[in-house]
């Protein structure tokens, strides 16, 4: 066990937000987390990661409630991709990168070789080395999604959270990414709205609806037609792919009416 969240609540606004959600993390599995817009994805990550504190219920790292864990100990251990991350505008792309050292650094230490290697191997791992001194505020959208994904790598944590880490990015990059991250071998608990990725990329599946937890356990277990018919709203069709794990058609009428007087 690494990341684990026990009947964690968060209310905002007077309203339950995160509604006694239990979760694990397997030790270097990927944990994917479906839902709805406004189904709690992003209110859970934050939880997880502390940059929220639950209401009630308990986030554990090891076993241990991460209340009582020093910030830079658990930053030494866990990063998060934020959906929308902002950055200084003055940064370049290596001073972005170099700030996920900022945990691993002591106080007024020099940089070192160690710090130089992670960040050049982070932008390496998201092809954009040749980018490094570019400044961050030139970079496409999908590009600053990668800049931000190296951050998290530069960072070396043991345990990944990644809200959406394939918006703005292209289907290459999108495969790329998921790809890495599943090479990298951390435990990881990822926001995915693409159902299809989430089925081919991820170990286990939670899907959160209304702020609850629906339903937990391998893709085929959790990515049904009826589930995701009672979920989302929308008729499909799922067969194996070509990968062997589940694909999902969606069943949509995209015939035009016929015209009129044809
Ligand atoms: N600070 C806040 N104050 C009031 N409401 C909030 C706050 N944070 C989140 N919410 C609400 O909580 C609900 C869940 O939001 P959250 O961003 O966690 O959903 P999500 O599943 O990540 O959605 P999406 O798929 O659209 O990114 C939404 O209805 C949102 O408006």
């Amino acid at each position: 066990m690494t990341l684990a969240a026990h009947e964690v609540r968060w209310s905002a606004a007077g309203r339950l937000i995160v509604d006694g959600v239990s979760l694990e993390a397997a030790p270097g599995r990927i944990l994917g987390l479906i839902g709805p817009n406004g189904s709690g994805k992003s209110s859970l990550l934050r939880l997880l990661c502390r940059l929220r504190n639950v209401a009630s219920g308990v986030v554990k790292l090891d076993g241990r409630d991460i209340a009582g864990v020093p910030r830079r100990a658990l930053a030494q251990r866990l990063a998060f991709v934020e959906q929308q991350a902002t950055t200084e505008m003055q940064l370049s792309v290596c001073d972005v990168v170099r700030l996920g050292r900022t945990p691993h650094r002591a106080a007024l230490a020099s940089w070192n070789g160690a710090d130089e290697a992670a960040v050049s191997a982070a932008l390496e791992r998201v092809g954009l080395s040749e980018r490094h001194d570019q400044p961050w505020h030139t970079l496409s959208g999908g590009e600053r999604q990668r800049v931000h994904i190296a951050r998290a790598l530069a960072q070396e944590p043991s345990e990944l959270i990644l809200d959406e880490p394939t918006n703005h990015l292209d289907i290459q990059h999108q495969l790329s990414i998921l790809a890495l991250i599943r090479r990298l071998g951390v435990t990881c608990i990822v926001a995915l709205h693409d159902l299809n990725l989430a089925a081919l990329f991820c170990d286990e599946i939670a899907l959160l609806h209304g702020g609850r937890l629906q339903a937990a356990g391998t893709p085929e277990a959790v990515l049904t037609e009826e589930t995701i018919r009672a979920v989302f709203g929308v008729a499909v069709s799922i067969r194996p792919g070509a990968s062997g794990r589940p694909h999902i058609e969606y069943l949509v009428a995209t015939d035009r009416p016929a015209e009129e007087g044809a």
